[in-house]
């Protein structure tokens, strides 16, 4: 499998953000996205998850499965934790679940895996900004998707979060997936930079 970008032109509120933008992952490997505030990292990965449309360029998939659009076979992570504060934890999953569809892993395990079985039943709206974040991970596990588009994905994370979540990009990449993630530290894995724009 392999996710490539071609001269991707980025457009935003009538300004560029950038231009002529290539790029190319391949399964098992892990990009990490940077550059300085405003340069463009979670324009590129919305534009890859196809919630923005490109100016100019192409982003393709190959190798992936030919029956679903690339949309269909990303995981999009924001850097805000799309939540449902009234509903439980474990109800934030299921929905995540019957949202994005196709092959649905045990949410309880994939909860246990983030540390968060003990707050299954808890309102979303009383989780800590780590534990939301944990929730927001658990997405990942319950429904496998190979391509993992991840915005700031270690914000709020503690020293025991941070290695768990590399346990899980590490599993993801040795299952032959892929990881695009924009951030401001390393990854915490191995991983090529794609900077956008000049240094910061
Ligand atoms: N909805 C929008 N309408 C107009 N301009 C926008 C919109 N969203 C983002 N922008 C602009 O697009 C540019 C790129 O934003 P983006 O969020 O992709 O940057 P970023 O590299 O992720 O920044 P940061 O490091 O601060 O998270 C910024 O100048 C931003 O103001």
């Amino acid at each position: 499998m392999q996710l490539s970008g071609s001269g991707i032109k980025c457009v935003r509120g009538g300004r560029e953000v950038f231009a002529g933008l290539d790029f190319a992952a391949a399964s098992g490997e892990a990009l990490a996205v940077v550059g300085r505030n405003g340069s463009g990292k979670t324009s590129l990965l919305r534009l890859i998850a196809g919630l923005l449309v490109p100016a100019g360029g192409t982003i393709a998939l190959s190798g992936g499965d030919a029956e679903l659009s690339l949309a269909e076979q990303c995981h999009y992570l924001g850097h805000r934790d799309a939540l449902k504060p009234a509903l439980s934890v474990a109800e934030n999953l299921a929905f995540w679940a019957d949202f994005l569809g196709g092959e649905r892993f045990d949410g309880a395990k994939s909860l246990a895996t983030v540390g968060l079985d003990h707050a299954a039943h808890l309102p979303a709206a009383f989780l800590s900004a780590g534990q939301r974040r944990r929730l927001s991970l658990a997405r990942l596990l319950t429904i496998r998707r190979p391509v993992w588009l991840l915005d700031e994905p270690t914000t709020a994370l503690d020293a025991a979060g941070l290695d768990m979540f590399c346990g899980l990009m590490r599993e993801h990449l040795g299952r032959g997936g892929m990881i695009i993630a924009a951030t401001h530290i390393p990854l915490g894995i191995e991983s090529r930079e794609l900077r956008i724009g000049g240094a910061v």
